[in-house]
């Protein structure tokens, strides 16, 4: 071995050590000239990185917004080695995600295969082309209307538990951390609805999904270096996925969970349950069914595990900031009891749920009716969207308001950027629900069920067209529950003056970095 070494004098050393970095070189900066070639704007990109040290420093929401200030509605980027555009067009946006969707189908999620697990890999969200198309036909309808009314009731018990919390601690006048109190609610409701696991005797199963939701949905450093190591050298991708799995105890966790489940009920006559997952069984076949046109008993493991995910941090956020919104703008929430009170009876003494009876008061329908309610979660919502930034992928190249789109380029989909852009919503940075009341609204889609601002490639926070949130009903339905169960019994009294709102991740649902306070105060019943 010394002997090769003194083969080589200095300078044939330095010479492959300038051709080393020079491979390098090229090979980090290789597909970093596209958007140039293609005369769109954009940040100048790292070798290897690309932009992603921007996004990293600044978060991303702020990224984008500075990006677009600078470089107009079409920004071209790099995450890592990967061409990316940041598209803040309205209209542009729209002819992506609903018009030319059939191109647009899948997300390139910047999580590389090698990185999924069997539970994560066959789920909705990362699922790709036919198989998404056959996989949304099959879940769509478990999340109709009627569907959702049916798991009324026990989504009211969540919400009495909820209240029952609050009420105790309006009695000792101290403020709470309203997000672990909402956390606790949608697990209650998503355990309830999901799995038919009563709110009131859930504790070990919460204790449970509590302990390992984090490691599914949040990746550690470790494993983000992993991400990231990945993006710079795809080619090393399933070796670095291998030393990057780090749930796979949080994975065993969810699948012999749910499967056990799945499995007792096996035989079980239709409606026994009435649960997502009894929905989903009906739709559950075996593995070698040719027509597909039903869920392996795999598939189902998955997108109930993926339910359970998406569907608690999400809700739980947004009920966080509209407690601290209200807390801070007692006019508004004023308004909203008193449409409470207007639209589902002002006589606290009705609400039969409360003794236990199976017709609660508030339910699907009632819900329906708080068209204020509504319009204050849409606008928390917009201030502050749970997901400010998702993605799509150019399947074939393509162009759109002239600007070309190559073949697997991706799209960037700035949810936070075109929610607070002052053209579509003057004085952004206000809590007004009033926009989204039909009345005050020019330019604006309705959607089926008479809201405002739903469908609208104006309103992201929920995506739009045939790839949005599956479970956007159950989000809307499960925030308004628990807000009108809660407000009609106590009142957000105060809360500090900055909360520090988590910034934008690139993967995942943001943290709250710290508790979110907010005192709370019983209201007089007359
Ligand atoms: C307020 C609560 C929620 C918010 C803000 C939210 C937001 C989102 C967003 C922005 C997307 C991406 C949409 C797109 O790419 O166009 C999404 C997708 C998704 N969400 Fe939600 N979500 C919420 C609640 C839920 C709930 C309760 C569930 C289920 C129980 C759920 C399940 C899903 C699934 C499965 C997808 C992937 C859909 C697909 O790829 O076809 N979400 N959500």
């Amino acid at each position: 071995m010394m002997d090769v070494l003194y083969f080589f004098d200095v300078p044939v050393w330095i010479l492959l050590a300038v051709t080393l970095v020079t491979l390098l070189y090229i090979y980090g900066t290789q597909t970093h000239s596209v958007w140039r070639k293609l005369g769109i704007p954009g940040p100048r990109p790292l070798p290897f990185l690309g932009n992603a040290h921007e996004i990293r420093r600044l978060g991303m929401a702020e990224a984008f917004r500075q990006w677009g200030e600078r470089y107009g509605p079409v920004v071209g980027v790099f995450f890592m080695r990967r061409p990316m555009l940041v598209i803040n067009d309205v209209n542009m946006l729209k002819q992506i995600l609903i018009t030319d969707f059939h191109n647009f189908t899948n997300r390139g999620s910047p999580i590389p295969k090698a990185f999924m697990d069997d539970v994560f890999g066959n789920c909705l969200l990362f699922v790709e082309g036919e198989e998404w198309k056959r996989l949304r036909g099959i879940l769509s309808p478990i999340f109709t209307s009627a569907r959702l009314r049916e798991k009324s009731v026990l989504i009211n018990k969540a919400c009495n538990k909820t209240v029952g919390t609050l009420l105790d601690a309006s009695h000792q006048r101290e403020r709470v951390p309203i997000d672990v109190i909402f956390r606790k609610f949608t697990i209650d409701v998503i355990l309830s609805s999901l799995l038919s696991i009563d709110p009131d005797g859930n504790a070990a199963a919460t204790e449970l999904f509590q302990q390992h939701v984090p490691k599914m949905i949040r990746p550690s450093p470790w494993r983000l270096k992993m991400f990231l190591l990945s993006g710079m050298f795809p080619f090393l991708s399933p070796v670095l996925g291998k030393l990057a799995d780090e749930s796979q105890d949080a994975r065993e966790f969810y699948i012999s969970f749910i499967s056990q489940i799945a499995e007792k009920r096996r035989g079980a006559p239709e409606g026994t349950y009435k649960d997502f997952l009894e929905n989903m069984a009906e739709a559950e076949i075996d593995d070698c069914a040719e027509s597909r046109t039903k869920l392996t008993f795999k598939e189902l493991v998955s997108q109930a595990s993926l339910f359970f995910l998406a569907g608690n941090d999400t809700s739980s956020f947004v009920l966080t900031v509209l407690a601290y919104l209200l807390a801070r703008h007692q006019d508004i929430q004023d308004r909203l009891v008193a449409e409470i009170k207007r639209e589902l009876g002002s006589d606290l003494s009705e609400d039969t749920s409360f003794k236990g009876k199976t017709t609660p008061l508030l339910n699907y329908d009632s819900i329906q009716k708080l068209h204020f309610m509504k319009a204050c979660v849409l606008e928390a919502l917009r201030l502050h969207p749970v997901i400010s930034v998702f993605t799509r992928q150019a399947l074939e190249s393509t162009e759109i308001s002239g600007y070309p789109i190559p073949a697997g380029a991706g799209v960037y989909v700035p949810v936070k950027s075109v929610c607070s852009d002052p053209d579509l919503y003057p004085e952004p940075e206000l809590f007004k629900p009033e926009r989204f009341l039909k009345d005050h609204l020019e330019n604006q889609v309705t959607d089926p069920a008479g809201g405002v601002g739903l469908g609208s490639s104006m309103f992201l926070p929920f995506g739009v067209g045939p790839r949005n949130c599956i479970g956007m009903r159950l989000g809307l339905f499960q925030v308004m529950m628990v807000m009108a169960a809660v407000l009609r019994k106590v009142r957000f009294v105060s809360a500090p003056g900055e909360f520090k709102l988590p910034r934008a991740v690139m993967f995942g649902i943001p943290p709250f970095s710290e508790p979110v306070m907010v005192e709370v105060e019983a209201r007089e019943e007359h």
